[in-house]
């Protein structure tokens, strides 16, 4: 599990490890991870260190002292390294470091800056790191546009600037880096849109945190945590014992959310689908799926559940419809004690009517922005800025296990750290990917993971596949090797990525 952590947090666990240490300590360790991360970037893009050329954007606090001390690192070994002091003051010993190693520094002027940074072969932004508050000050602003246009690599140091690094807000301009070297652990800030969509790679610098650190309120999972989880079949196995998935979903209209639920169940190791729908969306999945067992529901029909047949886990909701029938579907599976996922046109019924999550079985809920936004009564727009703050509240006001898709996707459930998922692909924005993510967590839940891992695992292994479909491989892509997928490939690419986690 990758954890991380707010700037309060990290702080904390500085002061009690600096309390340690002697002076300068911990700065000169993140400034040499700093540096050395440097020389790999520039050793990869240009060959060698020596005569290349280095900008530091430099503002008032620390933040700018590992990067003039990182400078210094850099002129020590031949770069040409010019800083660009941006705020009222500058870290002394830091600068004094820089001029001894022969950098240069001088006042931000706008001609001058804009120049430096169109010649430079790699700027680092030391304007603000853990210590910042609100939106970037002028002329912090005006450089992170500057670096903008940068022909150069960008590294961030810490955090890019303008990005809140507890929570991955950005309010305005913000350093867009290739490279973000950050010191003692992960600030959530990066792991979480908008702020991670700024970060580029992240390269973590050990600085001897670790033992200072408080149990963490947000944790990514990796591939080993995945596959740790993940249920797979014994000798004694058959399909009852795996995990039966009921799916009801799709409707005259919408007969591809069907289609799409049950290809996320079946190819994420569902023992058996039952699927039960209007006769035109069983025609749909039995011509596409003969694997799930189907049961054609009456129109307007309910007490249907017995007709189905026993399963160990519900999903409900996609593509089903907004009317009274669909609604009471969704509440008679709701009224069952199994755990049940609900998503698209379910979570309508449910934001009109909350007291269907009065119940006594595990609930997960699976919202994109708009869908938990109309779930909380607040505007979309709040929602996607500050994602872990929503995430958080619909957990704890709703009852339920909340996964939140998205560019980020988040997992929370009350009194456990928030989930972040780490895969995934823009290319992933395709109508129907979120119908297969249903199925494939539905397949999870049926197969005895809680909620919590059922939705982390899940997130996991779609991201996964829609990199894999959007690459072609399972093994990922060459940058720019990728094409446009449809969501139902998402599926299909899921036994490859599982083969290879
Ligand atoms: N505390 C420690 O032990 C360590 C700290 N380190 C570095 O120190 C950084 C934190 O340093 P500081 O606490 O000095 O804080 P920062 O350097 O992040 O920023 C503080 C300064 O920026 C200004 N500022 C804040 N918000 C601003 C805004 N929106 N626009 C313009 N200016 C703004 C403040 O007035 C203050 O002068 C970390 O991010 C990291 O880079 C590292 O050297 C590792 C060890
Ligand atoms: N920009 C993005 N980057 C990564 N993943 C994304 C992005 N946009 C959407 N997704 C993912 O694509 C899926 C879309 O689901 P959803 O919004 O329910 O669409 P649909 O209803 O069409 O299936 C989700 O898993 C979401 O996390
Ligand atoms: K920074």
């Amino acid at each position: 599990m990758r954890t991380a952590y707010t700037s309060d947090q990290i702080r904390a666990a500085e002061r009690a490890l600096m309390a340690r240490l002697p002076e300068g300590t911990l700065m000169s360790r993140a400034a040499s991870g700093l540096a050395s991360a440097c020389v790999r970037a520039l050793a990869r893009v240009r060959g060698l260190v020596y005569g290349s050329r280095v900008v530091l954007l430099i503002g008032s606090g620390d933040n700018g002292g590992d990067a003039l001390y990182a400078g210094a690192r850099l002129a020590a070994r031949g770069a040409r390294v010019d800083a660009i002091l941006a705020g009222s003051r500058a870290h002394q010993a830091g600068l004094a470091a820089l001029r001894a190693a022969g950098g240069r520094a001088a006042e931000f002027a706008p001609d001058a800056a804009r120049e430096l940074v169109s010649a430079a072969d790699l700027v680092m932004d030391g304007l603000v790191g853990i210590g910042s508050a609100g939106a970037l000050r002028e002329p912090y602003g005006t450089l992170a546009g500057l670096v903008a246009d940068a022909p150069g690599l960008v590294v961030a140091v810490d955090v890019p600037s303008g990005v809140d690094a507890s929570t991955g807000r950005v309010d305005g301009p913000a350093v867009r880096a290739h490279a973000t070297v950050t010191f003692g652990a992960y600030k959530i800030g990066l792991l979480v849109d908008p702020g991670a969509s700024f970060c580029g790679t992240v390269e973590l610098v050990d600085i001897g945190l670790g033992p200072y650190l408080p149990d963490a309120d947000v944790a990514a999972p990796t591939a080993g945590d995945v596959a740790g989880l993940l249920p797979s079949p014994a000798a004694e196995s058959d399909k009852y014992r795996r995990g039966v998935l009921g799916i009801v979903a799709g409707s005259d209209t919408f007969t591809g959310a069907a289609v799409l639920s049950v290809g996320g169940a079946i190819r994420a190791g569902a023992g058996m689908v039952r699927f039960a729908s209007v006769e035109e969306s069983v025609r749909y999945v039995r011509a596409r799926w003969p694997e799930a067992v189907t049961t054609v529901l009456a129109p307007g029909s309910t007490g249907v559940l017995d007709d189905i047949g026993r399963v160990q886990a519900w999903v409900v909701g996609p593509g089903l419809g907004t009317g009274s029938h669909a609604r009471d579907l969704v509440a008679e599976i709701l009224g069952t004690d199994l755990p049940v996922l609900v998503d698209a046109d379910g979570l309508t019924h449910v934001a009109r009517d909350r007291s269907l999550l009065r119940r006594t079985g595990p609930t997960l809920l699976t919202p994109h922005a708009g869908e938990l936004a109309r779930l909380l009564d607040v505007p979309r727009e709040d929602v996607e800025a500050r994602r872990i703050e929503h995430v958080r509240r619909a957990a704890h006001e709703l009852g339920a296990t909340v996964l939140l898709k998205g560019s980020t996707t988040l997992v929370a459930e009350e009194d456990r750290p928030v989930r972040v998922n780490s895969t995934g692909t823009p290319w992933l924005a395709t109508g129907g990917t979120g119908d297969v993510l249903s199925g494939i967590a539905g397949a999870l839940l049926a197969g005895g993971l809680s909620c919590y891992d059922a939705a982390s695992c899940a997130a996991y292994l779609h991201g996964l596949a829609g990199r894999a479909a959007a690459a072609g491989s399972a093994r990922g892509a060459r940058p720019g090797g990728e094409a446009a997928i449809a969501a139902l490939d998402v599926a299909e690419a899921l036994p490859d990525v599982v083969r290879a986690l």
